[in-house]
Parts: structure tokens; C-alpha cells; sequence
């Protein structure tokens, strides 16, 4: 099985734990993809009321393809759980995400939520977090200075570019900062630092938040309860 079929098939595992009325936030990535085009599916074959809260336009214009319904996290008085994909996973079930640059929306979301459900495939479970370069998103206003900061700290900071080589910019119209920093020894303390800096809108470091995880391997989905 390769990376793409481990990604479908924790996608539509994932579509199990939708029920009727839910509303549910749906990541971003090409692992959520699976799960919103099987969602799409369920709710027309079953005929279901589900209210999808997106965290990204990309998110968005495939579940509005998909025929779901969908609410900003403004316009609901709860979640019921959201799934989403994520790049590096702890032995500790700590997170790292952004690998889309959709971190800011997707921690909203996360954090507004009952349960917290992850699909990955098993590429991304690791000992240790900070192979993958943790993304920083930050206002474009005054990003050199902070990524000045980040290269003192050896950090070794990148700006994330667009295929054209421009900085790419965020749905918020941010900056990413990417800090390739191979392995991360306190994220909680690294987390805090980081949110201190002024300009710095979000990082993407999701700590103590995952209740459930979901493998693709190739003797088929893995559930893993983490908290
Ligand atoms: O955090 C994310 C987007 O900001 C994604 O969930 C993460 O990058 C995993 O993506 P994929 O499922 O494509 O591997």
C-alpha cells in the first residue's frame, strides 16, 4: 500500500464516528480530503443533517463540492468533534501541524472542540517531535525582524514560498515562518516562547490536544486512544 491509499483508507475509517445532527470541524490536507469526499457520500446515501466547520478555503471549496453544509466556529455553540490530519506525532501524542499553512484556523477550531480526532498515516508517528520544521505563522509587518530573532536563537528559520517564489501567504494574509530545528526537547516551553513574541500569530506545536488517532497501516486502520 503506498502513502496515498494509508491516507484514504484512515479518511473513510474516520467517516464512522459522524452521526446525524453533528457538527463537525473539518481539518485541512490531503489526508482530510478523503474524509470530506467520504462524508459527502454518507450524507447523501444516509441522508444526514451535518454542519462542517472548515479550517481553510481549500477545506471549504471541497466540502461545498461535497454537498455539506457548512458554519464559521462563530456561528455554532459547540463542536462535536473535529478531524484533521497532522505532520508529526509524538510518542507522547503531541502534534506538530501546518504543513498546509492552515495552523491558525485548524487550532481554533481544535481548541473549540469536544474531541479532538487525528488521521494520519504511519509516516507520521515519530519518537520525538521536530524532524518535520515547525511552522510559525506571523504578520507580515515586522516577519524580517522576528525571523532575524529566530536565526540568533538557531532556530535556522525559512520563509515559506509559493511555487513562484514569493512568501506565501496564509488565508489571514500571514507570513510562515518555518524553524528547522530537527529535534524538540520542551515543546510546552518552546510553545510559550514562541507565542510571547510579538507579530507571531499562532505556532504550530498542538500540545495536550488529541483524543484520538487514527493509523493507516497495511494490516489496515489502527485506533489509538491518546487522552
Ligand atoms: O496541518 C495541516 C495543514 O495545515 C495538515 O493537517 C498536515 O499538514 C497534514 O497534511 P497531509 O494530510 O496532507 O499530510
Amino acid at each position: 500500500m503506498n502513502q496515498d491509499q494509508l491516507k484514504q483508507q484512515v479518511g473513510n475509517k474516520a467517516v464512522d464516528l459522524i452521526h446525524d445532527q453533528m457538527i463537525v470541524g473539518l481539518g485541512t490536507g490531503s489526508t482530510v480530503k478523503y474524509l470530506v469526499e467520504a462524508l459527502g457520500e454518507k450524507i447523501k446515501h444516509e441522508n444526514l443533517t451535518i454542519t462542517g466547520v472548515v479550517t481553510s478555503k481549500a477545506t471549504a471549496a471541497l466540502a461545498q463540492k461535497c454537498g455539506i453544509s457548512l458554519k464559521t466556529v462563530d456561528q455554532v455553540d459547540h463542536i462535536d468533534l473535529t478531524i484533521d490530519g497532522a505532520d508529526e506525532i509524538s510518542s507522547d501524542y503531541q502534534g506538530i501541524k501546518g504543513g498546509g499553512a492552515a495552523l491558525l484556523f485548524e487550532k481554533i477550531v481544535a481548541t473549540n472542540s469536544q474531541k479532538n480526532i487525528w488521521i494520519v498515516d504511519q509516516s507520521k508517528l515519530v519518537d520525538k517531535l521536530g524532524k518535520f520544521p515547525l511552522p510559525v505563522e506571523v504578520i507580515p509587518y515586522g516577519s524580517q525582524k522576528i525571523f532575524e530573532r529566530f536565526v540568533k536563537e538557531d532556530y535556522q528559520p525559512t520563509f515559506r514560498l509559493t511555487s513562484t517564489g514569493q512568501k506565501k501567504k496564509t488565508d489571514s494574509g500571514n507570513y510562515i515562518i518555518d524553524l528547522h530545528l530537527q529535534q524538540i526537547k520542551h515543546p510546552h516551553q518552546l510553545a510559550l516562547k514562541l507565542k510571547r513574541q510579538v507579530g507571531v500569530v499562532e505556532q504550530g506545536l498542538f500540545l495536550d490536544l488529541v483524543n484520538m488517532i487514527i493509523v493507516g497501516t497495511v494490516d489496515g486502520p489502527k485506533i489509538i486512544q491518546a487522552r
